[in-house]
């Protein structure tokens, strides 16, 4: 693709008025007034000298300090130099621009930010795809999208025809997907001398860019709009969730008005800290959680401006920590610590551990400071701590997570020889070949490794592939319309509210009368059903305990799901629910997708041990059974001070030999008490004992 010179601005006056070229609408006010702030930004004194390396290079690299304007204000000069003279209707959709983004708030937040900025409306001219929810139209030229979606969309258009250029965003970062695109898109370039591609990152790790995407020219932008100032702890903390109540607490009392961003672990300790702050701050401050599996509607939250002489405390995981911007936040409280996705391949244990963040996250967290005015950041350990305990980056995503569903999306993108991709940092071969393994238990690859059938059906559902297992084999067990319920309530964030206080006795029992007695799984899908017999009553919710939030997404993701199954004319069925197989059949379709995640239960111990890899491990405490089966099944394997199981079913050690004989094949499976007991039930069938 030449890409032409910056366009002339068509000053097209109608009235004295300058018509906006996106949406042929007379400009606002407010256009003028961001335009003149998005000008002061460091990126803006080097647009010309970016669009030139624009002009004359496939790849660019470009690298700015947190604050600078890479993730607004980029894709913007590269739509105006890649726009030819249609305007978005009359594009209709041809070409696109598209922006990656490693997390969905920031994917949707940026987009509305950018829409702003254009003057058009979000899920026109500007909009965003984040997974299960596409807010683009046929007008669109740029596309704020998460990682895995331009992922996923590479696999129906391996050569990404729609896409002008692309920039790949927060690379540093490194999660999985954009390592992925990174490699995909090295081909992809190969083939498409038209498109290009422009990668941006916070300073630190460009080096291993440069060298990965071979002669790319490397820009720098130095500077940000305003200075944020560190603080560092004289001795380190003991313990780092008091310590941050404290300072947050200390920043009220003795700082100027600003809001505060505080960085914590996970969920609970995020809400244990609000309740905290409330309890001390009372109604001087408006406390606000942010996590990932918080309703979207919730975490918008985080940009409501604060109520007049209330400093609004925004207490966040890292998914706060890039891209955005949180108007009104002066300080930062930064403890030091995230939860890490690991990984063993040895036992396929992929959980997340509480673990010290890297050099380059404190950087990035500082960096939400200082954004719309001076900040200041308070880390809540010691300079030298930050300077020699602290890796430079944060360890690439690929090299500590389970890669069954990244082998099958880079099989189903004709990747054939894994070893040979062109990794930035390949992953262990042990990690690789169990993946495979994993695969062909599923049977989406057969034994040389090419897809198959089912394979290709997994690959189209955005879900892990055992989900996409259970799915697509649900008919054969009668109940698909059970299996698309319990699969979207697994997709969406917890229904249950558990307020804190007085209400939580009530809540408890409201979650109670949904338990189903043999486990969470039914229970999801009674209180789905009972979602649904109540016509999605918000009165009904509230009684209950229940987000009728996170209930509307789970009817969205089953309205999505259900398309898919179509496409593959898979038939929606449900068994009579009056028959004793009703249930017996949801859990045996469980079974069919999730036989590789089983625990059975230790007599002599009452632990339970996940089948073949041994791991002792406990009910979560969320979990709704009432007594210890002997077999159950488990959606999510969780470390934190023991080793929970959570979402758990009970299922029949006999439904092991009939759905999954392949996996529980005695050659190959370690012995002690679980395999005995398989022997014995084996041997019961009357089948054949698989040597
Ligand atoms: N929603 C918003 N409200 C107000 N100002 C904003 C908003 N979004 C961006 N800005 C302004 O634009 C600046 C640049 O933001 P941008 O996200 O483009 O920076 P960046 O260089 O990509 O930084 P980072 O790597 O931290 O995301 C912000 O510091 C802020 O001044």
């Amino acid at each position: 693709m030449e890409v032409p010179s910056i366009p002339a601005k068509k000053k097209a006056k109608t009235n004295g008025m300058v018509i906006n070229k996106w949406n042929g609408k007379a400009y606002t006010r407010r256009y003028y007034e961001i335009l003149e702030k998005r000008k002061s930004l460091p990126v803006w004194a080097q647009k010309e000298e970016f669009l030139q390396t624009l002009k004359s290079n496939q790849t660019i690299i470009l690298v700015g300090e947190t604050g600078s304007g890479k993730t607004t204000q980029i894709p913007q000069f590269v739509l105006d130099a890649v726009h030819g003279h249609e305007d978005a209707e009359k594009n209709n959709g041809k070409w696109l621009v598209g922006c990656t983004q490693p997390r969905r708030v920031a994917a949707m937040s940026v987009a509305s930010r950018v829409a702003e900025e254009m003057d058009v409306s979000i899920g026109e001219e500007i909009g965003y795809t984040v997974r299960f929810e596409d807010c683009t139209s046929s007008r669109t030229v740029l596309k704020y999208m998460t990682d895995g979606m331009l992922l996923r969309e590479a696999m129906a258009d391996p050569i990404l025809r729609r896409y002008k250029v692309i920039v790949l965003d927060e690379a540093h970062e490194r999660t999985l997907a954009t390592d992925l695109l990174f490699g995909l898109l090295k081909r992809v370039l190969k083939n498409r001398p038209d498109l290009k591609l422009v990668v941006m990152s916070a300073t630190l790790e460009a080096k291993k860019f440069l060298e990965y995407c071979n002669g790319a020219p490397l820009m720098k932008v130095p500077g940000r709009l305003h200075p944020v100032e560190i603080l560092y702890t004289q001795e380190p903390e003991r313990d780092y969730l008091e310590a941050a109540i404290r300072t947050v607490v200390q920043i009220h009392m003795f700082e100027p008005p600003g809001d505060v961003l505080v960085f914590l672990t996970g969920e609970e300790e995020i809400e244990d800290a609000c309740r905290k702050i409330v309890g001390k701050l009372g109604d001087q401050v408006t406390v606000v959680p942010l996590y990932s599996t918080l309703p979207t509607a919730m975490q918008q939250k985080i940009f409501d401006p604060a109520v007049e002489n209330r400093r609004k405390i925004v207490v966040s995981t890292n998914i706060a920590e890039t891209s955005l911007t949180i108007d009104g936040i002066v300080y930062v409280v930064d403890p030091g610590f995230a939860k890490q996705k690991i990984y063993n391949p040895s036992n396929r244990v992929e959980s997340l551990l509480v673990s010290p963040i890297s050099q380059a996250s404190a950087q990035q967290r500082a960096g939400r400071a200082g954004r719309t005015q001076p900040g200041k950041c308070f880390r809540l350990y010691t300079e030298k701590s930050f300077n020699n305990d602290l890796q430079s980056q944060t360890y690439p995503e690929i090299l500590r997570s389970n890669l069954a569903n990244t082998v099958l999306t880079l099989t189903k993108l004709g990747v054939d020889n894994l070893v040979c991709f062109d990794f930035m940092d390949p992953p262990a071969p042990q990690t690789l070949a169990r993946a495979l393994n994993d695969l062909v238990y599923l049977e989406a690859l057969d034994e040389e490794g090419n897809l198959t059938r089912i394979g290709e059906m997994m690959s189209e559902f955005p879900l892990d592939p055992q989900m996409a297992k259970m799915l697509i084999v649900s008919p054969q067990f009668n109940c698909s319309n059970e299996i698309l319920s319990v699969s979207a309530m697994l997709s969406v964030p917890n229904c249950f509210i558990r307020p804190r206080g007085e209400a939580q006795k009530s809540a408890d029992e409201a979650r109670a009368m949904f338990g189903h007695i043999d486990g969470d799984h039914l229970t999801l899908l009674n209180v789905y059903h009972a979602y649904k017999q109540n016509n999605g009553d918000s009165n009904w919710c509230y009684e209950n305990f229940i987000n009728q939030r996170a209930m509307k997404s789970a009817d969205n993701v089953r309205e999505q799901l259900i398309r898919i199954m179509s496409k593959f004319n898979l038939k929606i069925c449900s068994s009579d629910f009056n028959s004793g197989n009703y249930y017996i059949n949801i859990r045996k379709a469980l079974l069919a997708g999730y036989f590789m995640q089983v625990a059975h239960l230790d007599r002599t111990s009452g632990h339970y041990l996940t089948a073949k890899d041994n791991q002792e491990v406990h009910l979560h405490p969320s979990c709704c059974l009432d007594h210890k089966p002997e077999w159950v099944i488990y959606n999510e394997y969780v470390l934190t001070s023991r080793n929970f199981i959570r979402t758990v079913t009970y299922i029949r050690g006999e439904w092991l030999v009939d759905v999954a004989p392949h996996y529980y094949h005695l050659s190959n499976f370690p012995d002690g008490e679980t395999k005995r007991v398989l022997e014995k039930l084996f041997k019961k069938r009357g089948s054949h004992i698989p040597k």
